[in-house]
């Protein structure tokens, strides 16, 4: 059997055939009141059915939050599992947003449900917390590796408070943020044309004070309700925007239920970051 493709290497081709946007799949309860949905089972199904109908044919990410889904317990999570296989289907790449991070032979299992083909939540990545040591990530790193699977590790979170860890002096007297993005920039060396492993940056830093050189995709979260704006992103992201993945939940999300608001919510994003970041590459 042939090794599969690279997680990179496929979401390089995505993001040049789609546009480079990741939609977030977050169904608050506000969201649903606002589309007029019960804040239940039946809500969250319309939400999400929506919401992969109107995007996973034409959008180069959708990044599903499990913590909307597993509010409901387990007939939530079959309804993430059911977003994720349609949405793969349907030709989008499917960023599981879980935020793991657990000591390594704990880790091996999430990496397990996550990233081992024929799992029930199997996606094409997931994000992670390096902040039980970078190390730690290891079999989710090795598994991602062996199935072409990606891997987002938190680096500079969009939230005020991530900063008094993130930016925290290591011993060696690097800030721990760029502790994580050089180890993932190890991940990545010689990987062409992207490596599998990204980061997570949010838009919303202003400057981001560190080297995010990584050879991997960078996931902006951030815009739109947080604040941050397309505009932002040359000056954060600089000789490294042509790898920026910017990801917006809300402010695309509240454009439905109508599919047509839905897709042109999505093409005003894109048209907005082409227009900041020409090439993209
Ligand atoms: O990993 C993430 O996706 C993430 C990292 C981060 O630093 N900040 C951040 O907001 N996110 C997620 O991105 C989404 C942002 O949603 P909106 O603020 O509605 O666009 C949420 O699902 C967050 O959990």
């Amino acid at each position: 059997m042939s090794a599969p493709e690279p997680f990179g290497a496929r979401l390089r081709r995505a993001m040049d055939e789609r546009g480079p946007l990741c939609v977030g799949i977050d169904p608050h309860a506000q969201l649903l009141a606002d589309w007029g949905l019960g804040d239940d089972i039946a809500g969250l199904e319309r939400f999400t059915r929506t919401v992969v109908e109107a995007l996973a044919d034409r959008v180069a990410v959708l990044k599903p939050q499990s913590a909307f889904f597993e509010r409901f317990g387990s007939r939530g999570v079959a309804v993430l599992e059911r977003a994720i296989a349609d949405s793969r289907d349907a030709g989008a790449l499917v960023l599981t947003d879980v935020k793991r991070g657990d000591i390594g032979s704990t880790m091996a299992a999430y990496a397990s449900a996550y990233l081992e083909p024929g799992a029930p939540l199997f996606s094409d990545a997931i994000t992670v917390s390096p902040y039980l040591g970078f190390e730690s990530l290891r079999p989710a790193l090795d598994l991602a590796r062996a199935n072409g699977g990606g891997i987002f590790v938190l680096g500079l979170t969009s939230n005020p408070e991530g900063a008094q860890v993130q930016r925290a002096t290591a011993a060696d007297g690097r800030p721990l943020a760029q502790l994580m993005l050089d180890a993932i920039a190890r991940e990545n060396a010689g990987a062409d044309p992207l490596g599998s492993v990204g980061a997570v940056i949010g838009a919303t830093l202003g400057t981001a004070g560190v080297d995010l050189a990584v050879n991997g995709p960078l996931l902006a979260p951030g815009i739109g309700a947080q604040g941050a704006t397309a505009a932002d992103l040359p000056r954060l992201f600089g000789a490294q925007s042509g790898h920026v993945v910017p990801s917006v939940s809300r402010s695309v999300l509240r454009r439905g239920p109508s599919v047509e608001g839905l897709r042109t919510a999505a093409e005003e994003e894109v048209r907005a970051l082409s227009a900041v970041v020409p090439d993209h590459r």
